[in-house]
């Protein structure tokens, strides 16, 4: 559907006093229209809402009988299961996930079942919806908005109208019709009696109050949105356009459209959508359910290593650090390096004589083992054993021990406790973690980058894992050394069923639950022959609760990956992406300009590598749906400053509050002062935006505030928006960082109808940010 310019009605369509309503082939009314023109116009509208009803009406008592349908497979998938084999079972799984999906994407199509309907010039009338749905002859009620048919409503304009004579968007509270708004899109293929009605439900849909998440655009998906939804599902597509242009929204448009033309192919293999944190994810978490689709797999950058969550945003200087593809040669020695606590000898006494591996010998055997090692040290764990048992040998057999002495020794030895010792400290299992917490020692990172790393920067990233070792915190960066260190170690040795008839205690090769010669971990487990429990794909969906997949059900790899905010992405977050997508086709979606990662050629390489050879589709979108035309020109101002010669998006709508900059010497009361009047003024979100790491003294003076206020730093803002944005401090937030001035941005676009910056009061910070944004700084009188 073509955007009509703001304030303005598209083409056809003619206003009253009451509300813009004509036929089409009756003349605009001028301002001193009689008013029993603008009751018949009334009457019209009201008549056209009635017939509209009516058929919406038609569409939920189909919608209601298919429910029902689907709740009866439902019961019945249950029912097979009480046949109690194994292949019943099976069978009720795949019947009740299919039912169970089915139901789920029905409930989710009661909201605004029916939003659009296409009078054709073939004199065909076509309702587009949620879903299809036929009537009980098989005739088609509702068309789907994923299916080609529907494709005109958002893509017919009046140069090109496919053949579309009105559009009409049905807006619906519940299942009542409210509103409804024309497009003529070929008045000479109009017949005379056709009506057409204009309400700008496309800017009331705008203007909605935002209530923390975000919601589906199924109704409203503009034309140039539509093109990147609908690309091809070969290769990639990826999106770029300005803070507000609908790249998040189009990005999920695009995984329902694919899961609906190819069920098949995405999803069987799943779909994974990654954002930039936890706080991202649970405000888009609901668009997909809404749309019908719960399948796809959401994660955040700081969430992809299972049992790891990011806590906490790196600075600037250790960020550029570790999100360098430099870190992987130091990465792979500190793998390699010898664990921290290990001892440096080995001494054996075996009847009356002592052999000793020393700290060459033990080298060594270290450096050969991993260099034939193919999949991390690990996996090497046995052949570790082997070799220095047998190492110990040869010495023991030089000093004249009988070759016939030779199995005795290696079992005497072997069994001993402090050979497990020896072991576990020396050739530890060790888990992606232990490695980054070794490194909280200088020496160690110094020694992994072999010189390449400045005092300082050793310091730096010693100081960063000195944290982790001490908190267990770690950084959104943090995780995707872990997911590498992941590959570099290697996996940790399967689970074992207890050896039959043996108690582990009376094991000697079991130490600390592992046997020391396979590797394995030791732990009880049920026969395989008897099945306790069998859980449905349905149950397990259902009791995560949230429209996402269990974590065990996740996949290794993904046949689509979703990556929004994809500019903030360091080299070393894609090689953590790539490795879940080797064969996937992907969609990207970023802003260049609002970038916070500093190296953006070392990143677009690294994209560029994930996304392979495969085809790429590029798509721009130009408008901005968020902000008001105000709040925009502030940010256009600082964006000029960001990223010279940069072009703003085009904002659509006016109104709102009048930005404001505010000069305070005490920061944060102005920040609560101001937060509790936006929650008097606005019904919706609050959101406050600090400089990263520095929420602290803000979440104090807020705590009072209702939980619609919410307080985050400028990193954490990324893709969120609320109904009024509070910038505190913006120098700090732009003096962070070199991409400081992009963050500041950024932060500056979350806001719908209100913004307001809390300046310090000193004279250069506020002459900084009147110029930055073209503001005049409003003293607070403390
Ligand atoms: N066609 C549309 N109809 C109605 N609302 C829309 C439309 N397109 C976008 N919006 C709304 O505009 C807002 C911004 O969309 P979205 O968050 O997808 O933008 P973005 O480009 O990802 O922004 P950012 O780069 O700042 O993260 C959302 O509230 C979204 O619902």
């Amino acid at each position: 559907m073509p955007l009509p310019p703001p304030g303005q009605q598209p083409h056809g369509v003619v206003r009253d006093a009451d509300g813009p309503v004509a036929s089409a082939d009756s003349a605009a009314p001028e301002a001193s229209a009689a008013l029993p023109e603008a009751s018949a116009a009334l009457d019209a509208k009201q008549r056209e809402i009635a017939a509209e009803q009516h058929h919406i009406d038609r569409a939920y008592v189909r919608l209601e009988a298919m429910r029902g349908e689907a709740r009866a497979l439902v019961r019945e998938g249950y029912k097979q299961a009480q046949v109690g084999t194994v292949g019943s079972l099976v069978e009720r799984d795949t019947m009740v996930f299919r039912a169970e999906l089915w139901a789920r994407t029905l409930d989710a199509a009661d909201d605004g079942l029916v939003f659009g309907r296409l009078d054709r010039n073939d004199a065909e009338v076509w309702h587009i919806g949620r879903i299809g749905v036929r009537d009980e002859h098989s005739e088609i009620l509702v068309v789907d908005w994923r299916a080609p048919a529907a494709e005109a409503f958002y893509q017919a304009t009046p140069e090109d109208p496919r053949g579309v004579v009105r559009r009409r968007v049905l807006h619906c509270r519940g299942h009542k019709l409210v509103d409804i708004e024309d497009d003529l899109l070929d008045p000479d293929a109009a017949p005379d009696d056709l009506v057409v009605v204009g309400d700008g439900a496309f800017l009331a849909a705008l203007s909605r109050t935002r209530d923390g998440s975000m919601r589906d655009i199924v109704a409203t998906i503009q034309q140039e949105q539509d093109d990147a939804i609908r690309a091809p599902a070969d290769g990639s597509v990826i999106v770029r356009g300005g803070p507000g242009t609908g790249k998040t929204a189009v990005a999920l448009h695009r995984v329902a459209y694919l899961l609906f033309r190819h069920r098949q192919r995405f999803g069987s293999r799943g779909v994974l959508v990654v954002g930039p944190n936890p706080r991202f994810t649970a405000y888009i978490e609901r668009v997909l359910p809404s749309l019908g689709e719960g399948g796809a797999v959401l994660h955040s950058l700081g969430d992809m290593v299972d049992g790891i969550t990011a806590a906490y945003h790196d600075t600037a200087a250790v960020a550029r650090l570790k999100g360098s593809t430099g870190m992987l040669p130091v990465l792979r020695r500190a793998v390699d390096a010898t664990p921290p606590g290990a001892p440096h000898e080995l001494r054996v006494r075996h009847r009356g004589t002592e052999v000793v591996l020393d700290t060459a010998a033990l080298r060594r055997i270290r450096r050969d083992l991993l260099h034939r090692a193919r999949r991390g040290p690990n996996g090497q764990r046995v052949q570790a054993a082997k070799t220095v048992l047998a190492e110990l040998w040869s010495r023991l057999a030089s000093r004249g021990a009988a070759r016939g002495e030779k199995d005795a020794f290696l079992e005497d030895v072997a069994a001993r406790d402090e050979f497990a010792v020896f072991l576990n400290t020396w050739w530890p299992l060790v888990r992606p973690i232990d490695v980054l917490r070794g490194l909280a020692d200088p020496a160690r990172v110094d020694r992994a980058a072999r010189g390449r790393l400045s005092r300082d920067q050793v310091t730096l990233l010693a100081n960063s894992w000195e944290h982790t070792a001490r908190t267990g915190e770690v950084s959104f960066l943090d995780v995707a050394l872990l997911d590498e260190l992941d590959g570099l170690v290697g996996p940790l040795p399967r689970q074992r069923p207890r050896t039959p008839g043996m108690p582990e205690e009376d094991n000697p090769y079991v130490v600390d639950g592992f046997d020391i010669f396979t590797g394995e971990s030791v732990r009880s487990s049920a026969p395989a022959d008897e099945i306790s429990e069998v859980t449905t794909y349905a149950d397990r969906m259902a009791r995560s609760g949230r429209g996402r997949r269990d974590e065990d059900e996740e996949p290794d790899e993904y046949a689509h990956i979703v990556v929004d905010e994809a500019q903030d992405l360091a080299p070393m977050q894609w090689r953590m992406l790539k490795r879940r997508g080797r064969h996937a086709t992907w969609t990207i979606v970023e802003d260049p300009a609002q970038s916070a990662w500093e190296d953006l050629d070392a990143s677009a390489a690294a994209m560029s590598d994930a996304l392979g050879d495969r085809p790429r589709h590029e798509f721009e979108l130009t408008t901005n749906y968020r902000n008001t035309a105000e709040i925009a020109a502030v940010a256009a101002h600082v964006l000029l400053r960001a990223v010279p010669g940069a072009k703003p998006s085009r904002a659509v709508r006016t109104g709102g509050e009048k930005p404001t900059l505010l000069a305070a010497a005490d920061v944060p009361s102005a920040v609560r002062a101001t937060a509790a009047r936006l929650v008097d003024e606005v019904e919706g979100t609050v959101g406050v935006v600090a400089p990263v790491g520095e929420t602290g003294p803000i979440l104090a003076a807020l705590a009072e505030l209702p939980p619609r206020v919410q307080v985050m730093d400028a990193l954490d803002a990324k893709g969120l928006e609320f109904d009024a944005a509070v910038i505190v401090d913006p120098k700090r937030i732009a003096d962070q960082s070199p991409s400081g001035l992009r963050t500041l941005y950024v932060a500056l676009t979350r806001a719908t109808r209100s913004l307001v910056v809390v300046a310090g009061s000193g004279d250069a910070e506020r002459e900084w940010a009147e110029d930055l944004m073209g503001l005049a700084a409003a003293p607070v009188s403390e």
